[in-house]
């Protein structure tokens, strides 16, 4: 390894990205968990098991009736989560696709969708397959450049994909819903709501829960109409979460900063020791100069997290010996737990991509993407190091 590496300076690494919002942790920690609302008075909110809960009178409950229709852990977490978003309310949902199926079905046949082209896979399977198949018009588009957002939004067009393009959005038509999946970015480091976004949405199997043992969607709004719809839907479609994976996201959420943090430091260090690596061929992390959307990415976030997209030198063959050589990466799915984590898009989590929009989006075989752990920073560029080693032998 390079023993010359030395830890990222924090100071240096934050720099000309934006502040931190104001009382994150404090917020992160106290708001919807007050010991006051439990006759115990439990400092951390207790698991609600019970389906049901009893009525003085028919009718007459204490604010429950029924754990899909509403739950008290699952409360605690919504109000956390719409205080770090900057929000007024939130819904918790069974997954991150949950929440997509959810914000969806607040359209009527004939509305259209237009989405990122760059978005998870899972999504454009659910927009291609099975929303495009039940009335609903989705196309997709490159919103990095404006101009190509702004040619394909359509009178129809009610819902699309990126916090950068809401002024657009709105000013061609106000009844526009902007939703952004904050997934990658989670709420610490980007608040779309604050932009102009009218709901964030999450796959909070990821960083907001952060631990790798819960899937969960969570989606945030200021909009009293859209929460008003949104917990309708909840409940009528019924895709909620378990009360003790409630429990677990919101015990997440209370270390996220310090989580993020430190998944920006790591992974500045892994990309860094990435780009300067002749086996690499190039490295595609927005915390970079190198990355073309670096200074939108300062101005409106107050750090990056830690996945790094690169593509390795060679063919398939070479991108396969580099992640089965891997030891401390797991080669798995996912992304944003403590853990590091690599995979093979084109082969795993965008498989169901279709191949010639893989080919346009740059997803090919040489491309390796890498969820950055919190683990220490020198074992991390070690093993990135030898598996590169391994991909690339030395010929004697
Ligand atoms: C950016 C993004 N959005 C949404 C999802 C869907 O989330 P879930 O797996 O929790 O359904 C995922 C991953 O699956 C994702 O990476
Ligand atoms: N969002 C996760 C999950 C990836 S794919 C999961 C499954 N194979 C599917 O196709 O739904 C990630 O980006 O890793």
């Amino acid at each position: 390894m390079d023993q010359n590496h030395k830890p990222e300076e924090q100071s240096d690494l934050f720099a000309g990205f934006r502040e931190p919002y104001k009382s994150f942790a404090t917020d992160a920690i106290h708001v919807g968990q007050e010991p006051e609302q439990w006759k115990s008075m439990a400092v951390v909110p207790p698991i609600s098991l019970s389906t049901t809960f009893k009525q003085f009178g028919p009718g007459n409950h204490a604010g429950y009736e029924y754990s899909r229709s509403g739950n008290p852990t699952r409360d605690c977490l919504e109000k956390a989560v719409a205080a770090v978003d900057g929000a007024k309310y939130c819904i918790a949902v069974a997954s991150g696709l949950a929440a997509t199926v959810t914000i969806t079905h607040m359209l009527k046949v004939g509305d259209g969708i237009l989405c990122m082209d760059d978005v998870y896979g899972g999504t454009n399977r659910y927009f291609q397959k099975i929303a495009s198949q039940t009335g609903t018009e989705v196309s997709f588009a490159d919103f990095t450049k404006p101009e190509l957002l702004k040619a394909a939004l359509k009178p129809n067009t009610k819902v699309v994909d990126i916090k950068a393009c809401s002024d657009l959005a709105h000013e061609f038509n106000k009844d526009i819903v902007v939703v952004v999946d904050n997934t990658f970015m989670s709420a610490y480091f980007q608040r779309p709501l604050a932009f102009g976004a009218d709901i964030c949405m999450y796959s909070a199997t990821k960083y907001m829960n952060g631990h790798s043992d819960v899937v969960m969607g969570l989606a945030s709004t200021n909009r009293d109409d859209l929460f008003e719809r949104l917990s309708f839907l909840q409940n009528a479609l019924g895709c909620v979460p378990s009360p003790f994976d409630c429990f677990l996201c919101n015990r997440g959420l209370k270390t996220l900063h310090l989580r993020m943090e430190c998944h920006f430091k790591n992974g500045m260090a892994a990309a860094k020791f990435l780009e300067a690596d002749p086996r690499v061929e190039k490295v595609i992390f927005p915390g970079l100069p190198s990355h073309p959307q670096h200074e939108v990415m300062k101005k409106q976030c107050t750090g990056c997290p830690g996945m790094i997209t690169f593509y390795i030198k060679g063919k398939l063959e070479h991108a396969s010996a580099f992640l089965s050589n891997l030891k401390l990466f797991a080669i798995a799915e996912s992304l944003g737990g403590y853990e590091s984590l690599a995979e093979h898009p084109a082969i795993m989590t965008h498989a169901s991509v279709p191949e010639n929009v893989r080919t346009a989006l740059g997803i090919s075989d040489t491309l390796i993407r890498l969820s950055v752990g919190l683990e220490n920073e020198a074992d991390i560029i070690q093993d990135l190091e030898q598996a590169l080693a391994a991909a690339h032998p030395k010929k004697k």
